[in-house]
C-alpha cells in the first residue's frame, strides 16, 4: 500500500476523498437538499416527525488504542455508538456529521479506511453522512460524530417514565466488550515486551484469538440495536423508559431510576453474561459479572415496560427480563444467587474523571 501524507493532498483534497467514500450513503436520505460542500447540510424532515440529535467524542488512548483497533472497525464503531443513542430514544437514525482531528503523521490511506468503516455502518443503519469538519491534531486522533434521528412524538422514550412494577428488560448480552478489551490489551502488552527485548513477535507466540472472537467483535464492532427499535415499532410495544448501556448496567440503570424517581431490583441469575466473557474471565481469573455490570461499551438497550405491554414482545429470545422497577425508597439492588441483596450503585461503572 502506498502512503500519502495529509500535507501532500491538503485539507480540501482530503475532504474530496472523504466525500467520494461517503457518497453512497446519501441515497438513504430522500429529503436531503445539500450534503457535503456548503456551509451547512440541508434536509427536509419527514412530515409530522419529531427530530432527535446526539453527539459523542472518540479520543485516541481514551476510547481506542490504534495498536489494537483496525481503523475500519473504529470508523464503524464511531457511527454505531451514536446510532445507539438515537435507538435509546426509540427513534430512527437519519443523518450523521463527522468531525476528525488527525495527527500530521497519519497516512491518508488510513483516513480513507476509517471512512470506509463509517460508510459500511451508515449503510447498515440506513443513515446519510452529510458533513463534518477536519483539523490537524497535535496529539492523537480525535473523532466527533453527531447523529440525528426521527420519531413520532408519541414514540419517543426518555430515561424518565419507569413506574414501580414495570419489568426491566435488556437486549443481547453484557460483558463482551470489556472482556474483548482485556484480551486485546494483554496481547498488546506481550507484543510490546517482545519488541522491547528485540525478540521476534511471530505467529508461533501470537495467541489464537479465534476462541475470543465473540468478545473481541463486541468490543471492536458493536452493533446498535436498531433491529430492536424496529421490532418494538412493528409490535406497537412502548417502553416506559429506555437507555443504551454505554457505561455499564449498574450506572445506566441508575440513570433510568434517578430520572424516573424509582428504585429497581435485578436478579443476578437473569443477567445475560456474554459466554465468551465468561471464558475469558476464567482464563484471566477475573469476574465476568463485574464486566457485565460495570464494564460498559456493550451498547445494548435497557428498557422498562409494564407487564401487559411486555406480552407483545415476550416471544423475542433476544430480550431478557432481568428484574423489576420498585419504589425509590427500596434503592437500586441486585439480588445475588444466594438471595443476598447488593446495592448496585456501590459497584463501579465507567466515569471519565474517576
Ligand atoms: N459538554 C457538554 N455540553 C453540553 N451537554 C453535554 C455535554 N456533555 C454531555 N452533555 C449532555 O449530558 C447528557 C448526558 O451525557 P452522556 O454523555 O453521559 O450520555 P450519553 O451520550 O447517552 O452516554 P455515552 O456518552 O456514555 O454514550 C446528554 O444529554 C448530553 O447531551
Ligand atoms: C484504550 C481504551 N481504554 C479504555 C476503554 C474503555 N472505555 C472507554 S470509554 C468507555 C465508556 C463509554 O464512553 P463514553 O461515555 O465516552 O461514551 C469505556 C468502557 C477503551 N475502549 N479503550
Ligand atoms: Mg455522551
Amino acid at each position: 500500500m502506498t502512503h500519502k501524507t495529509t500535507a501532500e493532498v491538503g485539507e480540501f483534497g482530503l475532504i474530496d476523498r472523504i466525500s467520494a467514500i461517503v457518497k453512497p450513503t446519501l441515497a438513504a436520505s430522500p429529503g436531503l437538499i445539500a450534503g457535503i460542500g456548503d456551509d451547512c447540510a440541508v434536509w427536509h424532515p419527514a412530515a409530522d416527525m419529531t427530530e432527535v440529535a446526539s453527539t459523542d467524542l472518540l479520543l485516541e488512548q481514551v476510547h481506542f488504542d490504534l495498536l489494537t483497533t483496525p481503523v475500519k472497525h473504529l470508523g464503524s464503531k464511531a457511527i454505531s455508538v451514536n446510532v445507539s443513542d438515537i435507538c435509546a430514544m426509540n427513534a430512527i437514525p437519519r443523518h450523521a456529521l463527522v468531525s476528525i482531528a488527525v495527527p500530521p503523521s497519519f497516512p491518508v490511506e488510513m483516513i480513507e479506511e476509517l471512512y470506509r468503516g463509517m460508510e459500511a455502518a451508515a449503510r447498515e443503519y440506513g443513515i446519510a453522512i452529510v458533513g463534518g469538519d477536519t483539523s490537524r491534531s497535535p496529539s492523537g486522533l480525535v473523532l466527533s460524530v453527531t447523529v440525528t434521528g426521527e420519531a413520532e412524538e408519541a414514540n419517543i422514550t426518555y430515561r424518565k417514565g419507569a413506574e414501580p412494577g414495570d419489568l426491566v428488560c435488556l437486549t443481547g448480552t453484557l460483558g463482551g466488550s470489556a472482556a474483548g478489551l482485556r484480551v486485546l490489551t494483554r496481547e498488546k502488552l506481550i507484543m510490546m515486551e517482545h519488541i522491547e527485548h528485540n525478540e521476534a513477535y511471530e505467529g508461533s507466540i501470537m495467541a489464537d484469538l479465534k476462541e475470543y472472537s465473540g468478545a473481541i467483535q463486541q468490543h471492536l464492532l458493536p452493533l446498535a440495536r436498531l433491529d430492536i427499535v424496529r421490532f418494538l415499532h412493528e409490535r406497537r410495544a412502548h417502553p416506559s423508559a429506555m437507555i443504551d448501556v454505554s457505561d455499564g448496567l449498574g450506572q445506566d440503570l441508575g440513570h433510568i431510576c434517578s430520572a424516573s424517581g424509582t428504585g429497581a431490583l435485578l436478579q443476578e441469575n437473569r443477567i445475560p453474561v456474554n459466554s465468551t466473557a465468561r471464558l475469558i474471565a476464567d482464563e484471566l481469573q477475573d469476574d465476568a459479572l463485574g464486566w457485565a455490570i460495570g464494564g460498559g461499551e456493550d451498547y445494548q438497550l435497557l428498557f422498562t415496560m409494564p407487564h401487559e405491554e411486555y406480552q407483545k414482545i415476550a416471544d423475542n429470545r433476544d430480550i431478557s427480563v432481568i428484574g423489576e422497577i420498585t419504589p425509590k425508597e427500596q434503592g437500586i439492588l441486585l439480588k445475588d444467587i444466594y438471595g443476598i441483596e447488593i446495592d448496585l450503585q456501590s459497584l463501579p461503572g465507567f466515569d471519565h474523571f474517576r
